[in-house]
């Protein structure tokens, strides 16, 4: 079956609201265990893609399977074995964080442990608490408990880390990389191009309603080609050929070139030239 090796497999995906195109076929494939990180500037269609994809919005058009199935025609057992933390966090009631969190168990066939899910999203001290008294990145941890306590074998994040101070942001960094370890599959969105990077084993970027590129960080990088910026004290230069370069100035200069660097392209600068918000060559 082709579930063993893809989990999900996008073809030709295309979404319009009224007379929008937001979605003009896309082409995806996330493997069985990976962690795939989807880019995009702001409305190019992620989090239209992920509910699609999570049986949440209908399609216009184009093929989808997830984890084998329709999600257009899947069912409840289907829906057991997926996680979602939604981009909108879930506003839940007077109940407390662990009252919730063992609600939420009570769906599924073989839910984690309740203790171990909240404390795994480090709200051991908060579980008494109300939902409505946390601050705002203790919510989305909430809907991070709720994303991962039915044990799923395929967890959409959409933007998950969004409200998160820095050390929440690593602690959940941790909590995403232990979940990959047990072998869960990971379809992720952000903004943060350092949450792709420690996160996912390849990125897709979406522009204008298809996959532009898809790689590991390091394949998205190399598409910048051999490129570097040579800069010293009295010049900087773009060449194809930095150490040639180098080898040139150590000459003129005698030996050490004064206040030398080399710098190449970030996947930040990749990035954005590939959804052309910035010139290749400045
Ligand atoms: N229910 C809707 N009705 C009409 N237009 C919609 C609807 N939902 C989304 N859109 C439009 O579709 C486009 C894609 O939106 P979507 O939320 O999928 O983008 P996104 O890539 O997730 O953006 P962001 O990075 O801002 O979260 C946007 O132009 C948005 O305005």
């Amino acid at each position: 079956m082709s579930e063993t090796a893809t989990v999900v497999r996008v073809r030709g995906l295309a979404k319009n609201y009224g007379p929008a195109e937001v979605l003009r076929g896309l082409d995806l494939d996330v493997h069985k265990g990976e962690t795939l990180a989807v880019l995009g500037p702001n409305g190019a269609g992620k989090t239209t893609t992920v509910e699609i994809l999570e049986g949440h919005r209908r399609r216009t058009g184009g093929e989808v399977e997830v984890l084998g199935t329709d999600p257009g025609r899947a069912g409840r057992a289907w829906r057991a074995r997926i996680g979602i933390v939604a981009q909108h966090a879930s506003d839940l009631l007077d109940m407390t964080v662990a009252e919730t969190v063992r609600h939420f168990a009570g769906y599924y066939p073989d839910p984690r442990d309740t203790d171990d899910v909240i404390a795994a999203v480090g709200l051991t001290a908060q579980r008494k608490q109300r939902i409505g008294r946390l601050s705002g990145g203790q919510r989305r941890r909430v809907d991070v408990a709720l994303g991962i306590i039915g044990r799923p074998e395929l967890l959409f994040l959409d933007e998950p880390t969004t409200g998160f101070d820095p050390e929440a942001r690593q602690q959940f960094w941790q909590l995403v990389r232990g979940l990959a370890a047990e072998g869960t599959t990971i379809l992720l969105t952000t903004h943060y191009l350092d949450e792709a990077e420690a996160l996912a084993d390849r990125v897709a970027v979406i522009a204008d309603g298809r996959v532009r590129a898809i790689g590991t960080t390091a394949e998205l990088r190399a598409t910048a080609g051999d490129e570097a910026d040579v800069a010293w004290r009295d010049g900087c230069e773009r060449t194809a050929h930095p150490t040639a370069l180098i080898a040139r100035l150590a000459k003129e200069y005698d030996g050490e070139v004064p206040a030398l660097s080399v710098t190449r392209p970030s996947l930040e600068d990749v990035y954005l030239t590939m959804i052309g918000s910035k010139e290749t060559t400045s």
